[in-house]
């Protein structure tokens, strides 16, 4: 491909991105494998190139561009020798027109400017790993240059790009990739041996594998989440693990306690991670902050808010409820927290020691810039003995 056919495909990538965010469509990174398995004269230097200037496109603006083209004009404002390769030429884009619209640049969506600014949400995410203290010491674990997590005690962090998957360490059930600040807030769950622990949200069980490690694989885990596809990721990851005590069930959305009438009361510890807006996770999903609007942000407060009332049925009483979001907005964390205080009198929050992290009201909350980690908001909510 010439230099200006890979810009050309970059705008029509982005094109897909910006209308897959207006419309929950796939993520940029499915868009971009999806492109390339049609076109297969590009080989890999160009597509490296491509990749490079769609994410560098979607990196530079924090609001969603009105197009491709936009977004990759906006990135030419900066860029000069691209500016260049808008040329005309076959199979490259049309010159710049004078005046012609082009995204702005920024951190963050404009409307959550004030809340979100300064978190570093654009810098490099690491990739780390959590030692499964199950089978392994963070120090019997030889990984050519990982480094040990700066916090978090059984991290590893490993240079970009290792694929962790081919990794024997992996296979064999030793490690799992999982964020430290994921790790730091499964540690902030203080899961005991011997517990009855429920995983509200479970997903594919990244934290409730942490939380199996922790209780030494004794007790038992009820790994809940309304997603089949999600939840059925999880039984394989256990048994690498060697996770024995995690059991899951299905819930059914809207009627989740349905399925959890035997728990009611039941659960020494309750961990709802929450859906959220995953705004601290914008450095490794850099569109996402393009699909977040005012509604959905609503519509997700409202849902955390419901499945807080849910769980809160489970846990016994003096047990404890831990309310996690990966995200840096109020409305999800602490807001979320003191109104569920406010609904529930009797309930108290809980300090929380981490090696990371700074009290936030009733919770903790971490930062990339302050952690190097995700953004997470954690609370534990004591019941009433
Ligand atoms: C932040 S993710 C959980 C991530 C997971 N705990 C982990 O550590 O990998 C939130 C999860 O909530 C689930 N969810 C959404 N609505 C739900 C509901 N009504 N009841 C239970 N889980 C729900 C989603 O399917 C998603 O897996």
């Amino acid at each position: 491909m010439t230099p200006q056919a890979r810009a050309q495909a970059a705008i029509d990538i982005l094109d897909e991105v910006v209308a897959a965010a207006r419309d929950a469509g796939a993520a940029a990174d499915v868009i971009v494998q999806r492109y390339f398995r049609t076109r297969r004269y590009a080989g890999s230097k160009d597509r490296r190139a491509v990749r490079e200037l769609v994410y560098a496109a979607i990196r530079r603006s924090g609001e969603r561009p009105d197009s491709g083209r936009a977004a990759l004009v906006g990135l030419a404002e900066e860029q000069p020798e691209l500016a260049a390769l808008f040329d005309g030429s076959m199979h490259g884009p049309p010159p710049i027109a004078a005046n012609e619209a082009s995204a702005g640049a920024s951190e963050v969506p404009l409307w959550l400017a004030p809340q979100l600014s300064g978190f570093g949400l654009l810098d490099r995410a690491p990739l780390d790993l959590r030692v499964n203290r199950l089978k392994a010491k963070r120090a019997d674990i030889t990984i050519a240059d990982a480094a040990p997590t700066p916090h978090a005690p059984d991290g590893l962090r490993l240079p970009e790009g290792v694929q962790v998957e081919k990794l024997p360490e992996w296979e064999t059930g030793l490690i799992e990739v999982q964020d430290e600040g994921s790790q730091l807030v499964t540690l902030a769950c203080a899961a005991e041996p011997g517990m009855k622990v429920v995983d509200f949200c479970a997903g594919a069980g990244g934290k409730t594998l942490g939380l199996a490690a922790q209780m030494a694989d004794r007790g038992v885990i009820t790994a809940c989440d309304a997603d089949r596809a999600r939840l059925s990721r999880l039984a394989p990851r256990a048994e690498r693990a060697g996770v024995t005590i995690v059991e899951t069930r299905l819930l059914d959305g809207g009627r989740e306690s349905e399925a959890l009438g035997d728990l009611i009361g039941a659960a020494d510890l309750v961990v709802v991670d929450a859906p959220c807006s995953g705004t601290g996770t914008w450095r490794r999903n850099p569109e996402a902050r393009w699909r977040l609007t005012p509604d959905r942000l609503a519509r997700v407060v409202a849902l955390q808010a419901r499945l807080l009332d849910v769980a809160a049925e489970l846990v016994k009483p003096g047990g404890v409820l831990v309310h996690i979001v990966c995200s840096l907005l109020d409305e999800e964390g602490v807001g979320q927290a003191e109104a569920f205080l406010a609904r529930h009198p009797g309930w108290a929050a809980e300090p929380i020691a981490l090696p990371a992290g700074r009290p936030h009201g009733p919770g903790l909350r971490l930062t990339p810039s302050d952690d190097g980690t995700d953004g997470f908001f954690v609370a534990r909510l004591k019941a009433p003995c």
